[in-house]
């Protein structure tokens, strides 16, 4: 049996990932932990799943790496320099996975967007949140946005044509890496993606939607089972699903 402690445990994806845990054969549930709980609790877990909030995830995430546990990091927010930290801080053997997105659909979305991204001109990603979410632009779209720079930098492409040269408000939307990031907040959704491409004459718009929590518990349990078989630093869940 591979303990699991969870951080956030009484959130929303908290919530669905203990009751994953609980109904798994192979997984137990030894620490539910939530502001105001004792992280203590976590030491008799084996690997602890943090979904929490952006601005409590870096403390959670150096806690758990000093205590010689394997993380998995589904809570948003985790920028390059935290990742580099914990690189660094890592024991050996020890496992971190820091995951964006666990829907299989989301991932997959991912790499297609990075296969696609040299063959158009433009390209733009809107992301389209439940509006109980408190960062924008989502993990998924930042990590999407990355992904996709990457790819048309490798390609030796620049930005997508543009003319606009006024922009009070931002219409316009965000830029990650150089790319246009816009996020959409509203009553009924859940998590959606849209990354849109175009060039000469032809779009290619790839979506991707979950329309419930549970679509991220295969990937929640994946990681759990998988934490320690990947030491070091991982991001994304490529690797686990042998995409790499
Ligand atoms: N990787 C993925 O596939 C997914 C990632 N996420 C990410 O997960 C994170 C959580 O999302 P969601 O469940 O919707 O958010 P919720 O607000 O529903 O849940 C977060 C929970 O964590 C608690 N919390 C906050 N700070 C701490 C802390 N320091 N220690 C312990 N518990 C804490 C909150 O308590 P309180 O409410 O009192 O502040 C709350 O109970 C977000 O960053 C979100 O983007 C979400 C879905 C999928
Ligand atoms: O807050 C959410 O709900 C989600 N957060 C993650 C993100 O920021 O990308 C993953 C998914 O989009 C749901």
């Amino acid at each position: 049996m591979i303990k699991v402690g969870v951080l956030g445990a009484n959130g929303r994806m908290g919530s669905e990932a203990c009751g994953a845990v609980e109904g798994a054969d192979d997984l137990e549930l030894v620490a539910r932990v939530d502001v105001g709980d004792d992280r203590e609790a976590l030491r008799a877990a084996d690997v602890v799943v943090d979904f929490t909030h952006p601005s409590a995830v870096a403390d959670n995430l150096r806690w758990c790496v000093d205590a010689g546990l394997h993380v998995v990091v589904g809570t948003s927010g985790v920028g390059q320099d935290l990742l580099d930290e914990v690189r660094g801080r890592l024991q050996p053997g020890q496992g971190v996975l820091v995951v964006p997105n666990f829907g299989i659909g989301a991932v997959l979305m991912m790499r297609f967007a990075a296969q696609a991204a040299r063959f158009f001109d433009s390209v733009e990603v809107i992301e389209l949140h439940h509006p109980r979410k408190a960062d924008a632009p989502s993990g998924t779209a930042t990590r999407t946005a990355q992904v996709i720079a990457a790819a048309r930098a490798e390609a030796g492409l620049g930005s997508g044509p543009d003319a606009t040269t006024h922009d009070p408000d931002g219409a316009r939307g965000a830029t990650v890496d150089g790319i246009p990031v816009h996020a959409v907040r509203m009553a009924g959704l859940v998590a959606h993606q849209e990354v849109l491409l175009g060039t000469e004459g032809e779009t290619f718009t790839i979506r991707h939607d979950s329309l419930h929590r549970s679509s991220f518990m295969p990937g929640v349990l994946l990681a759990c089972r998988k934490v320690a078989e990947h030491p070091g630093l991982t991001v994304g869940l490529d690797a686990l699903l042998d995409l790499d």
